[in-house]
């Protein structure tokens, strides 16, 4: 077992910046294998007399043997249905959780911007410009100077001075994005954060996210919206089941998702695809053997 392992970065675009070799991630769950129908009276005799003992322990396995190379100048957008495993296996990129077998090189600093990051709600967005901006490794002195080219891009106005717990969720992914990207990350893990945000703002995510990229960053984004993958992302990833099933140029892997998900899945069988060969009866390509390369443009 093995977290992420952070090293010199490398030298420039096309350079690895994150290798995940075979990783597995499973949760521990406890207090499971109780009947779900239990009362809260015989639920409670039971621990009274036999202590923890009876209760279960289940393994979720929430990313089974995924591997794949990152590169600098990428942004990798990943896909998936609920509960297939694409937080977890960023969250792990991003050193939050570490994985159970397998291991996670990283070559520079990665970020995380997840709709539940770090920032502090009862203080006011400037406060939380001022931390997290030092946090990403700007001198106070810097986070001042950029402070309002930061509250500007978030298009916060006076809500910048009120506490975040004031903020809808939209304002404060907005503000989360530009504190997150105030420096230049190598690595950056965006988790969902876009979704929040409306058409424009939406918009400006998608230069900062392009400019981070010319500057040889590596960008990674969880979305359930294909267009925000195939807008935003040079190279997609469709994770079912905790395994990586295709790996590749977005609008091709997006489409391998749709077909499998997608509202006209039952209807598959009703189409023939005239002078191709690919048919209906082909499936979904086996774990990790779809795509094959990163994919980059
Ligand atoms: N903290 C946790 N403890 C136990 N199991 C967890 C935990 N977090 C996630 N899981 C389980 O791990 C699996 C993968 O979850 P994960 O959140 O990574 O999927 P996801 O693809 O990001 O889902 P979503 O699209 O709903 O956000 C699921 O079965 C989920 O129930």
């Amino acid at each position: 077992m093995a977290g992420p392992e952070t090293d010199a970065p490398p030298a420039g675009p096309g350079d690895p910046s994150v290798v995940v070799s075979h990783v597995d991630i499973t949760y521990r769950v406890y207090g499971s294998g109780v009947d779900a129908q239990e009362d809260e009276e015989s639920a409670l005799r039971r621990l009274l007399t036999r202590g923890t003992r009876g209760m279960g322990v289940r393994e979720v396995p929430a990313v089974r043997d995924v591997s794949f190379v990152a590169h600098r100048g990428e942004s990798i957008g990943i896909i998936g249905r609920n509960g297939s495993g694409k937080s977890t296996l960023l969250r792990s990129i991003a050193g939050l959780v570490p994985p159970t077998a397998g291991s996670i090189w990283l070559g520079g600093r990665a970020a995380l911007l997840g709709v539940g990051a770090v920032l502090l709600p009862k203080l006011s967005g400037r406060r939380n410009v001022m931390i997290g901006a030092q946090a990403m490794g700007l001198s106070p002195r810097e986070v001042r100077d950029r402070m309002e080219e930061i509250v500007d891009f978030a298009d916060i106005g006076r809500f910048i001075d009120l506490p975040m717990n004031s903020y809808s969720s939209g304002m404060a992914a907005r503000l989360r994005f530009a504190i997150s990207t105030a420096v230049v990350p190598d690595i950056l893990v965006v988790d969902e954060a876009l979704a929040t945000g409306d058409a424009a703002f939406r918009e400006r995510a998608q230069e900062r996210i392009e400019q981070i990229r010319r500057e040889a960053g590596t960008i990674f984004v969880v979305s359930h919206n294909s267009s925000t993958i195939t807008e935003m992302c040079t190279r997609a990833l469709w994770m079912d089941h905790g395994r990586l099933v295709a790996d590749g140029v977005p609008g091709p892997v997006v489409g391998l998702y749709s077909r499998k998900y997608g509202k006209y899945r039952e209807r598959w069988d009703q189409a023939r695809i005239v002078g191709s060969d690919v048919g209906p009866e082909d499936d979904v390509p086996p774990a990790g053997a779809a795509g094959g390369g990163p994919g980059r443009r």
